[in-house]
């Protein structure tokens, strides 16, 4: 069946349009995302959920969501969705991360000049036929210093903008390096310097909790007189009660406010105070950007829904289309390895080692590692998936070492597990031949070459004679027929394994039957 997504906002109709070239349902309520109950109620219909920013993606819709595997974000702030329930609940959030930045920052030096010169109040002074030049002085910009409060993607074009009409530009950003700095030609500073020395400040921050409320009433105080502030970013940077008082007093002179603490905003204490242009959260509405992230988040969440491609994710590592078909075998080999190794661990888990050595080590390890401690956790977490893997592998204080290793043994691609418990490590080694399928070659050091089928029977056993006859004999008067049997041992008369593949479960009574025949020394069936 088809993959159905549901878009609940705003999304340009090529969204709409790329979902139907690439076979998937797609269906487009742009108003519902202001809808909670409604969405709740209709989430659990869909695979994918594509949106803006007026669907707000709580717990509640999460809880609701059963079958949604993707959240496409048409942008880049993914604050309107609970990112950590969604990675519990296993679903990929994505966003756009370059898709709106231009057209962003291109807002904020338009809110730049709109504020240095009041035109949206000079405008309606002239239409109401009131010709008041001498109260529309502004201030010139040539000279000035804008101070850019985080300096990614749309902070940089904007420094870039802002020096291309000859303004100096100083940043905080603790994640610019001082190379970067130097090649966009801004002065790195701490954010006191900032305040200290710019005639303009402008917000391009995610909203964290280090973002809440960064420019406030103290930090106010600390900017120089007349300063004027302009926020394309989030609401929520800035207090809006304190900027208020401040644009009254004459402080702060002006502000350019896009987005505000709360959504969509019908009433704001700054829409009473002086010299504020105020837009609609308008910063990423052009028809360009729109047409950009439209086809970007749709283009994404085919690709995911599709062939497991994963682009600009938040909670997962990404596989590119080209990558996913010369992955998915080796993902599938890292999940195996987990479920087999999970199913036989009964205490609690310390430590998880993987080991890739070959051409796998070559590949994107971090989506292996993913797959792998899903397959651990699996057996006690039925719902955990690779999105919700390494989070709730954290969450139990299991440590997580990664090795990469060139070729050592015979095989040209090979991934060994390990898991540590209070008591024990147990290890088991497996690779993917050329058909593409997963093969388990080694169990606790022992070699041996198994296929897993749906049930496999597990048996440890000393090496003596006659134990092969005796597991058949119980097996078959049990009316077990066996599909496929691998041995391996370590030397002779040491430790054995046998890896049996059977058609079904095995019931309780057969599997206390094989743990009594002599020299069995451990029995668990296992299911793949
Ligand atoms: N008004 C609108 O319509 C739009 C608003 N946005 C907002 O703009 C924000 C920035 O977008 P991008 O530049 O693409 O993101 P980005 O991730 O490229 O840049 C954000 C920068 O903020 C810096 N940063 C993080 N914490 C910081 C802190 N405590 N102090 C100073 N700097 C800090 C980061 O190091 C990074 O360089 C988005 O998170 C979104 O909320 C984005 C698009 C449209
Ligand atoms: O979709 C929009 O209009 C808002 C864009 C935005 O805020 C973002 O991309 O972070």
């Amino acid at each position: 069946m088809a993959p159905k997504v549901l878009i609940s906002d705003k999304l340009s109709p090529t969204a709409v349009q790329i979902f139907k070239d690439r076979g998937i349902d797609a269906d487009f309520q742009p108003d519902l995302g202001k809808d909670k109950d409604k969405l709740a109620e209709i989430i659990g219909n869909y695979d994918g959920l594509a949106i803006r920013s007026a669907t707000k993606v709580t717990e509640k819709i999460i809880a609701n969501a059963n079958n949604l595997k993707v959240i496409g974000r048409a942008g880049i702030g993914v604050d309107n969705v609970d990112v950590p329930a969604a990675t519990a609940k296993g679903i990929i959030v994505m966003n756009t991360p370059f898709g709106n930045s231009i057209t962003t920052a291109e807002h904020a030096i338009a809110m730049m000049f709109a504020v240095a010169r009041q035109l949206p109040e000079a405008d309606a002074s002239t239409r109401a036929g009131k010709w008041e030049k001498s109260k529309f002085v502004g201030t010139e910009i040539t000279a000035k210093t804008l101070g850019v409060i985080g300096c990614g993607n749309i902070g940089s074009i904007a420094a870039e903008r802002a020096i291309g009409v000859k303004m100096r530009v100083i940043a905080y950003d603790p994640f610019l390096s001082p190379e970067r700095a130097m090649n966009l030609g801004v002065e790195k500073v701490d954010l006191d310097e900032l305040f200290r020395r710019a005639d303009f400040i402008t917000l391009h921050t995610p909203l964290t909790d280090k973002t809440r409320n960064i420019i406030d009433a103290a930090a106010i105080a600390k900017m120089k007189d007349g300063v004027r502030i302009i926020n394309c970013a989030r609401g929520g940077l800035i207090v809006e009660e304190a900027l208020a008082e401040a644009l009254k007093s004459g402080k702060v002179a002006g502000a350019g406010i896009d987005v505000f603490s709360s959504e969509p905003a019908k009433e704001n204490v700054l829409f009473d105070a002086p010299n504020v242009v105020c837009t609609p959260h308008l910063g990423a509405s052009t028809s360009e950007a729109q047409e950009n992230v439209a086809l970007q988040v749709a283009e994404q969440m085919s690709d995911y829904l599709l062939h497991g491609a994963v682009t600009n994710a938040l909670n997962m590592p990404s596989i590119s289309a080209e990558e996913a078909p010369k992955l998915t075998p080796f993902v599938r080999l890292a999940e195996l390895l987990g479920l087999f190794a999970g199913q036989l661990t009964q205490t609690g888990i310390k430590a998880i080692k993987i080991e890739y050595e070959g051409t796998v080590a070559e590949m994107n390890v971090r989506a292996l590692t993913s797959a792998a401690l899903t397959g651990v956790l699996r057996p006690m977490l039925q719902t955990v998936n690779m999105v919700s893997a390494p989070a709730m592998t954290r969450e139990r204080g299991i440590h997580v070492e990664e090795v990469r290793r060139e070729q050592q043994g015979a095989y040209e691609g090979y991934v060994r597990l390990t898991i540590t418990t209070e008591r024990q490590s147990r290890s088991v080694a497996g690779t993917v031949f050329g058909d593409g399928k997963p093969r388990i070659i080694q169990i606790k050091g022992i070699n041996m070459e198994a296929e897993l089928g749906p049930h496999m029977l597990y048996v440890t056993n000393e090496d003596k004679p006659g134990f092969i006859g005796n597991l058949g004999t119980v097996l078959g008067d049990a009316g077990v027929n066996i599909a496929t049997f691998n041995l391996g041992r370590s030397e002779r008369g040491g430790d054995a394994i046998s890896l049996v593949e059977v058609d079904g479960p095995i019931a309780e009574d057969v599997l206390a039957k094989v743990l009594a025949l002599p020299s069995v020394v451990q029995v668990a069936p296992l299911a793949f």
